[in-house]
C-alpha cells in the first residue's frame, strides 16, 4: 500500500495495512497535528502537576475541595448543556472493545448506548487502534457485515433505530501514540483517538441525527477537563462543526477528581453529558495516590471491597447529587460479574449480583448504568425501568439529602474486610493472566467469571506492591515480603500452566512474568502498568 500523503512535520511509523489509508488521510493527519501542536505542551504540564500532587500526598499531604474554585460550586446559576439526541435516555450502556464482531454485537445488544472502548478494555496495539476506527466508520456506513472465520457465524447490524448510540472512549492523557510523530515527538494518544473519530465519524453521526460523543477517562483535575474542552473547540472550529456539538461524559475514576466533580462539569458545561462512577479505576487511584502511606490507607483485598464501603457510598452519592444539581446525567459503573452461556450456576450468580448492583444505583438516583456483556442488558434495563418508567432519566431527583465531606471521601479505615493469603494469590494470579492476555492483544477477558480489564488489573498489581512496601501482615500472620510474592507467583504460574496444558503460551507468559515483576516488585512504583507494557510493542 502507498504511504499516505503526510502533512509537513508528521511521520507515521506504524505499518500501513489494508485500508489504513482510509483513516490516515491527509485531512485527518492535519487535524491530529493541529491538536498536538496546540495542546501537547499543556498536556505535559498537567502530567507534571499530577506528579507534584503525588509528591505532596506521599509526603503526608491530603486532598480537599479546592478553595480557589468555591465560586463555581457556590454559583447556583449554571447548568450543563441539555442532553443531545441519542443521549436523553441512557438507562443501559454496554461497554467493550471495537473489534468487528463485538462492534456489531454491542450495537445490536438492545443497550441505549455503546461505549466503544479504546481504553480500559483495549490493548493499544497499532492494529487495534486503526482497525477500531475503521470499524466505527464502517458501522456508521452500515458496511460492517462480518463472518467469523473460525465459527462461520455471520453478523449484520439491525436497523439503525434499534442500534445503541456510539460513545467513544479515547485513551487517557498519560498515554502516547508512538506511531504518529508530530515534529519528531510521539503525539498524545487521547488527541489521536479523539481526532480520528471526530474527523471520520463526526459528520456521519450528525447525518444520522446523533453526534460525536465521548467518554473521557482517568482525569485528575478540572484543568485536565479544560484541556479537553479547548481541544473540542479547536477541533470543531477546524472541521466547521458548531461548538457544543460534541458531548462528553467524564469518568470520575480518580480520587483527586472526586474533589473536583462540579468544576469538571463546569469546564465542559457546553459539551458535558454528565459524569460516570468508574469504580475500578477509582479504587486503583486510591491505592496509587496513597501508596506510600501505610496504616489506614491500606485497603482490604480487592474482592472484599464492595460498593457499600462507606468511602464508595460517599463517592457515588456525591456524584449523583453533583450531576443532578447541574442538569447532568449520572451514570453508574461496572459490576464485574460475567454471565455464562455454558454454566447455569455461574449465570445465575452473575445475574443476581448485577441486579443487586443496578438496584442500588437506580435507587440512589443514577440515570442509567454500565454492563459488560449483552446478556446483562435485560437485567439492567428491567431494574432502571422500575424507577424510570416512561421517564428517560431521573434528573429531577436532586438528592439534596446527600451531604458528603472530604473526610467521608477519605474514610478508608471504615472499610470492612481483611487481607488474606487467598487474596494475595488471587491478585497475583489475575495480574499474570491479564497481562498475558493484554500482551496478546485483548484488553478485556473473563477470569474466574469476573471481567478483567486494565483498571481491575491495576488494582491487583498495585495492592501487591503496596502490601509488600508496607510489609502488611496477612490474616494468618504471614508478612508480605518479596520472597513470599515471588514464591506465590511461581506457584500460581505452575497452576496456570497445568490448567492451560497445550494452550499455555510459554513466551507470552514469560513476557507477562517480566512485566509483572517490573510493575509489582520494583522499588519504584510504575504509575500505569500499560506504559511499560506498551513500550514492549514495536
Ligand atoms: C473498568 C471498566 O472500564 S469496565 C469497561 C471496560 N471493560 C469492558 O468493556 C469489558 C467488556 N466485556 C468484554 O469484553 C467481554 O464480555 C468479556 C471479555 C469480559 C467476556 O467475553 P467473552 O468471553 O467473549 O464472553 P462470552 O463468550 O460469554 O460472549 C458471548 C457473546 O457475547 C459477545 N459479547 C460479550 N461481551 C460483549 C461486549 N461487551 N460487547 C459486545 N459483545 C459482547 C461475544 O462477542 C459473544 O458473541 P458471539 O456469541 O457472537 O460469539
Ligand atoms: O472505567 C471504569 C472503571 O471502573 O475504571
Ligand atoms: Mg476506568
Amino acid at each position: 500500500m502507498a504511504a499516505p500523503e503526510v502533512p509537513e512535520g508528521i511521520e507515521v511509523t506504524g505499518p500501513l495495512n489494508d485500508r489504513y489509508d482510509e483513516i490516515l488521510t491527509p485531512g485527518a493527519l492535519g487535524l491530529l497535528a493541529a491538536l498536538q501542536r496546540e495542546f501537547g505542551a499543556r498536556r505535559e504540564e498537567l502530567l507534571r502537576a499530577r506528579a507534584e500532587r503525588q509528591e505532596r500526598l506521599s509526603a503526608g499531604g491530603t486532598l480537599d475541595f479546592l478553595p480557589e474554585t468555591a465560586h463555581v460550586r457556590e454559583d447556583p446559576s449554571w447548568r450543563v448543556a441539555p442532553p443531545a439526541p441519542g443521549l436523553v435516555d441512557r438507562r443501559v450502556e454496554i461497554t467493550g472493545p471495537t473489534d468487528r464482531k463485538m462492534t456489531i454485537n454491542a450495537l445490536n445488544s438492545g443497550a441505549k448506548v455503546w461505549l466503544a472502548d479504546f481504553e480500559d478494555a483495549n490493548t493499544p496495539l497499532w492494529t487495534n487502534m486503526i482497525e477500531g476506527q475503521l470499524n466505527l466508520r464502517d458501522a456508521l456506513d452500515r458496511t460492517i457485515d462480518f463472518t467469523d472465520p473460525t465459527t462461520g457465524k455471520s453478523y449484520a447490524l439491525k436497523p439503525d433505530e434499534e442500534l445503541a448510540t456510539i460513545v467513544v472512549r479515547p485513551r487517557g492523557w498519560h498515554m502516547e501514540e508512538k506511531h504518529v510523530l508530530v515534529d519528531g515527538k510521539p503525539m498524545s494518544a487521547s488527541l489521536f483517538d479523539f481526532g480520528l473519530y471526530l474527523f471520520h465519524c463526526g459528520r456521519r453521526q450528525l447525518d444520522k441525527g446523533k453526534g460525536p460523543y465521548f467518554y473521557l477517562p482517568k482525569m485528575e483535575s478540572h484543568l485536565e477537563a479544560r484541556l479537553w474542552n479547548d481541544a473540542f473547540n479547536l477541533a470543531q472550529d477546524l472541521l466547521d462543526i458548531p461548538r457544543g456539538t460534541i458531548r462528553a461524559t467524564v469518568l470520575i475514576e480518580t480520587i483527586p477528581a472526586a474533589f473536583e466533580m462540579e468544576e469538571i462539569l463546569y469546564e465542559l458545561r457546553e459539551h458535558s453529558a454528565g459524569l460516570n462512577a468508574g469504580r475500578w479505576d477509582y479504587l486503583f487511584s486510591i491505592i496509587k495516590k496513597f501508596r506510600d502511606r501505610g496504616g489506614d490507607f491500606v485497603l482490604p483485598e480487592r474482592n472484599a471491597i464492595t460498593m457499600t464501603a462507606p468511602f464508595m457510598r460517599a463517592y457515588t452519592e456525591l456524584l449523583v447529587r453533583t450531576c443532578h444539581k447541574r442538569g447532568a446525567h449520572a451514570i453508574g459503573g461496572m459490576a464485574a460479574f460475567i454471565p455464562s452461556r455454558k454454566d447455569p450456576e455461574v449465570n445465575k450468580v452473575a445475574l443476581e449480583k448485577v441486579r443487586a448492583d443496578k438496584t442500588r444505583e437506580s435507587d440512589d438516583g443514577f440515570d442509567g448504568s454500565w454492563v459488560a456483556h449483552p446478556d446483562l442488558v435485560p437485567v439492567c434495563r428491567e431494574v432502571f425501568d422500575g424507577v424510570l418508567g416512561d421517564k428517560p432519566n431521573q434528573l429531577d431527583r436532586l438528592r439534596e439529602d446527600v451531604h458528603v465531606t472530604a473526610a467521608d471521601l477519605l474514610n478508608f479505615s471504615a472499610t470492612p474486610g481483611e487481607i488474606t493469603e487467598a487474596g494475595l494469590r488471587n491478585n497475583i494470579d489475575v495480574a499474570l493472566r491479564y497481562l498475558a492476555t493484554w500482551l496478546a492483544g485483548s484488553g478485556a477477558v473473563a477470569i474466574h467469571n469476573l471481567m478483567e480489564d486494565a483498571a481491575t488489573a491495576e488494582i491487583s498489581r498495585s495492592q501487591v506492591w503496596q502490601w509488600m512496601r508496607h510489609g502488611v501482615q496477612l490474616s494468618d500472620g504471614q508478612k508480605v515480603t518479596r520472597e513470599l510474592v515471588e514464591r506465590i507467583m511461581d506457584e500460581e504460574l505452575a497452576k496456570i500452566r497445568k490448567e492451560l496444558g497445550g494452550a499455555y503460551d510459554e513466551p507470552r507468559y514469560e513476557q507477562a512474568v517480566a512485566l509483572f515483576k517490573e510493575v509489582t516488585l520494583a522499588d519504584e512504583y510504575a504509575e500505569f502498568l500499560t506504559t511499560p507494557a506498551y513500550a514492549r510493542f514495536p
